[in-house]
């Protein structure tokens, strides 16, 4: 088709089809046209349909070039896409590159999870996501660092149960204790083998150590209940212990951590050798290293991310 037929074929699509009427004036005026002297219908016709291509080849050629650019334009973002997908699988396969063999440190992490009451809704997802954050630092840690969850029998369960299922089929160095509280758990002929770690003790850790087993609260309180693990860790007769962190980085606001924070913390330690300074500066985000930001007076909520491959 050429284009002078396309563009009658465009302009007839774009403008209605005549009215009785029109078509009745059209024909008389064809009638009372006066054909030059030697040119027949046919060449008069002709003549008037490259007249009508002359008037409207502008506005024709005008409306092929845009929808040429819309055209180059979406394959264009087809492209991006693509690429964006080549970017996404890059960084997923940095992100799922899960060591091979984790080096053993013979300790272990609990989280204390017996304060599901003291949380609101919110809280609970909070937690429950930093719970999937630390699975993950667990997998991704060149150290074995394996966690159990106590008290993991009332909102937080639920709530797993509820948005994130697969929990149940994560089986590498997670336990998901239904059963037992942090007291049950604990061997009484020997308490001197557990930390509970706390930002309310002038007791410094300088290392973790081997042989031992160390308590991270399993809340989100915004600092609420203060004391709350200290004290529940004096009951139990257990030792406590705070993160070097004003030690080795300035800090702004108060140095009560998440406590998935806290656990990527202990695997970036054993990562870094035992270097707490490149730990913290790996784990904890820029605005709470900020000397310039205003006091935040609440624990640090860490983004929530849900990648267990
Ligand atoms: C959000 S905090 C809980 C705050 C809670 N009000 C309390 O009494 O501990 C979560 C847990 O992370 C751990 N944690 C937070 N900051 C810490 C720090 N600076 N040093 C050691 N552990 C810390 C503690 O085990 C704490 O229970």
């Amino acid at each position: 088709m050429s284009d002078q037929e396309v563009a009658t074929k465009a302009a007839k699509k774009r403008n209605p089809p005549p009215t009785a009427e029109e078509i009745e004036q059209l024909r008389q005026a064809k009638q009372s046209v006066v054909l030059p002297d030697g040119m027949s219908k046919n060449e008069w016709k002709r003549i008037q349909k490259q007249k009508k291509w002359e008037e409207t080849k502008e506005e024709y050629r005008q409306m092929k070039r845009v929808k040429k650019k819309a055209a180059r334009k979406r394959k264009h973002q087809h492209d991006d896409d693509d690429n964006d997908n080549e970017n996404k699988n890059y960084h997923t396969a940095k992100k799922t590159a899960l060591p091979t063999v984790q080096s053993p440190t013979d300790v272990k992490i609990i989280f204390d999870c017996e304060f599901d009451d003291l949380m609101n809704t919110k809280e609970i997802v909070s937690m429950s996501n930093q719970i999937t954050r630390s699975y993950s630092a667990m997998r991704h840690c060149t150290h074995s660092l394996p966690i159990t969850v106590s008290s993991f029998n009332k909102n937080l369960k639920s709530r797993f149960d509820k948005s994130v299922p697969q929990y149940t089929l994560w089986n590498k160095n997670i336990t998901f204790n239904t059963n037992d509280t942090l007291s049950d758990l604990l061997n009484k002929e020997d308490l001197s083998q557990y930390v509970y770690l706390t930002a309310d003790t002038d007791e410094v850790i300088e290392s973790l150590e081997p042989h031992k087993t160390y308590i991270i609260g399993g809340i989100v309180d915004k600092n609420r209940h203060k004391l709350l693990c200290v004290n529940k860790a004096k009951e139990l007769g257990l030792k406590v212990g705070k993160l070097p962190i004003d030690k080795y980085i300035e800090i702004n606001g108060r140095h009560v951590l998440a406590t998935s924070h806290v656990y990527e913390l202990c695997c970036k330690w054993f990562e870094n050798n035992g270097d707490w300074e490149t730990a913290f500066n790996q784990v904890l985000p820029p605005r709470k290293k900020s000397k310039n930001e205003p006091i935040n007076d609440s624990e640090e909520e860490p983004s929530t991310e849900s990648n267990t491959s």
